[in-house]
């Protein structure tokens, strides 16, 4: 069985790849989808999948995160991809640099197309923002959170899966998809 991974996010293929070995293979194309534009990751997700398998007609999945800080009413939310390329971590510590409620948190759908539609699955974790970047593994906002005392950029790869809301979201796809096997 073939799964194929449709990011431009090169990062995200890695994490779904490593989870699913053995169980599926995972392939990764980069497709240039619509995004639309919603507060709701598996809104977003699954209008995205749905884009994707129009494109390839084969069994796929899409990712779409979301991070939300609490002292800036859930900013940069759904649009975390364009405030990374924009101001970065550099600009999220400014923002944060007064807040006393540091909390915040990643939301995850993925959302899996196939022939018999589309599946969505969440997943989240809760942390909250460091005073600096720390660590030197993972992607976009890892270095500044931080999930039990160590940020998401100082674990390895696995140990962020198994806490991750990519991890978590993957691992109710995973158990859905297993159980159909
Ligand atoms: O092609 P797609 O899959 O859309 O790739 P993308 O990177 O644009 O993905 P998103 O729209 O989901 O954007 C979310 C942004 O949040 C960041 N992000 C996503 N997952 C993350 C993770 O596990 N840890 C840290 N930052 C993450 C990253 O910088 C992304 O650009």
């Amino acid at each position: 069985m073939k799964i194929t991974v449709v990011t431009g996010n090169r990062h995200k293929a890695d994490e779904v790849a490593s989870f699913f070995s053995g169980i599926a293979e995972i392939e990764h194309l980069d497709l240039d989808l619509p995004e639309i534009r919603d507060e709701n990751v598996g809104t977003v997700a699954r209008e995205k999948a749905r884009a994707a398998w129009e494109q390839i007609g084969r069994p796929l999945i899409v990712d779409d995160t979301g991070f939300f800080i609490t002292a800036l009413n859930g900013f940069p939310g759904a649009t975390a991809a364009y405030v990374m390329k924009t101001i970065g971590n550099p600009g999220i510590l400014k923002l944060m640099e007064d807040q006393v409620d540091r909390s915040a948190y990643f939301e995850t759908a993925i959302a899996y197309a196939s022939e018999e539609g589309i599946r969505v699955f969440t997943g989240r974790i809760d942390g909250s923002i460091l005073g600096a970047p720390r660590g030197e593994g993972g992607f976009g906002y890892d270095p500044i959170f931080s999930y039990e005392g160590r940020s998401l950029a100082e674990m390895l790869l696995a140990e962020k899966s198994v806490v991750s809301h990519r991890g978590r979201a993957l691992a109710a796809f995973r158990d859905w998809f297993v159980s159909g096997i």
